[in-house]
């Protein structure tokens, strides 16, 4: 294991904000931290960089405790480095010299040399000399990479790397860093809030909601598997329609009976909440089963619907965009679940539906 936070608590006054998270990641590993605004993220990077002391628990890198209650050892003995949203790069020094300012020791000549190979691995070879402001967003953020890797450091942390990058670009800058990291075996935990960038980056992810750790998994799982409502929620969009489970790997809904392995523990005799991605639900002018359409979002290759079935229950639905169906038409619809998530019945406040579009 190269990082392992034990058990961290963290407060800011009275404000407890790390409430016992625990996280592992082994050598060459790449993490990202998913959660809402406030939910700690940026807090768990600043406690493994040593910028926040904790208040019980423990970091550890390496086998070496980092941190604990009464004992923060400084960041500059941690080997750590991060990339930080606003590249904090100097606007003084040209690409390379930002990238040698990376290397604390050798000659001049050796770290510019250093600095010039690892630009060319972020493919910004052509851009050595270049100052910062004549660099678009995208490329001050891989200089930043580059003076992050260039030292090899043991772990890297990147701080909402490309939050101030536009939507097409994050992806793929996200791919390219991805890239990057694995080139060079580095291990780094980046926090988001955009699960796409997440996805594009991450070995593992882990979604955290107030202090806590809900889930750390792969971004399949995440998906297709996840731990709780909070998770299902929070990655990726669905409804939870009510149900029953007959048997085991059984579970009636309004549409039918669900087959399949189930993906909590849930008793046959429970009433649950089934959850219900839109790609869950097909599209089907075969089927007898009809939903009205209430909503559409075109997204380009699919349009996004969201349907009413009879009961007044929402399910939602990616359907190709080339069926262009009218606000209120019935259209048919089949359910594709390979497994079932479903969660015991809760108060009204577990379940969610997509909201009604403005009138
Ligand atoms: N220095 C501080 N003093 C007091 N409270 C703080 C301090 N820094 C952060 N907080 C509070 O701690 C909570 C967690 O903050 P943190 O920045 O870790 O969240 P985050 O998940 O990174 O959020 P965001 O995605 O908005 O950056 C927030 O409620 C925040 O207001």
């Amino acid at each position: 294991m190269l990082l392992e936070l034990e058990q961290l608590h963290l407060a800011y006054g009275r404000t407890e904000v790390l409430k016992g998270l625990t996280l592992h990641l082994t050598r060459g590993q790449i993490g990202c931290l998913l959660g809402p605004s406030g939910c700690g993220k940026t807090t768990v990077l600043r406690a493994i960089a040593g910028f926040e002391p904790v208040d019980a628990g423990e970091v550890r890198i390496d086998n070496r405790v980092f941190s604990k209650a009464g004992r923060t050892v400084p960041p500059e003995a941690r080997d750590i480095r991060i990339v930080f949203q606003d590249y904090a790069l100097f606007p003084h020094l040209d690409a390379r010299d930002n990238v040698a300012f990376g290397l604390r020791e050798g000659r001049r000549r050796e770290r510019r040399a250093r600095a010039e190979e690892m630009l060319a691995a972020v493919g910004l070879a052509e851009a050595v000399r270049a100052q910062p402001h004549e660099l678009s967003g995208g490329q001050q953020q891989r200089v930043a990479l580059a003076r992050a890797l260039v030292a090899r450091p043991r772990l890297i942390l990147l701080d909402e790397p490309f939050s101030n990058l536009d939507v097409e670009l994050r992806e793929r800058l996200g791919i390219e860093v991805r890239a990057v990291l694995k080139e060079f075996g580095a291990t780094a935990l980046m926090v988001t809030h955009d699960q796409h960038e997440a996805f594009a980056v991450a070995d593992e992810v882990g979604v955290m909601n107030q202090g806590t750790l809900q889930q750390w998994d792969r971004p399949y799982n995440l998906y297709h598997r996840p731990a709780n409502r909070f998770v299902a929620d929070f990655v990726g969009q669905g409804v939870l329609i009510p149900g029953h489970v007959s048997a085991p790997g059984k579970v009636n809904i309004e549409l039918g009976r669900l087959e399949g392995r189930l993906i909590t523990d849930v008793e046959p005799g429970t009433d649950v909440d089934v959850l219900l991605r839109p790609d869950d639900v097909i599209h089907d002018d075969d089927s007898e089963m009809t939903a009205e359409v209430r909503y559409k979002v075109f997204r380009g290759a699919e349009i996004l619907y969201t349907l009413r079935l009879d009961s007044g229950n929402r399910v939602l639905a990616l359907v190709p965009s080339h069926h262009d169906h009218r606000i209120g038409e019935q259209i048919g619809i089949r359910l594709d679940t390979e497994h079932i998530v479903a969660f015991p019945r809760a108060t009204a406040e577990g379940a969610w539906c997509p909201t009604e579009p403005p009138a």
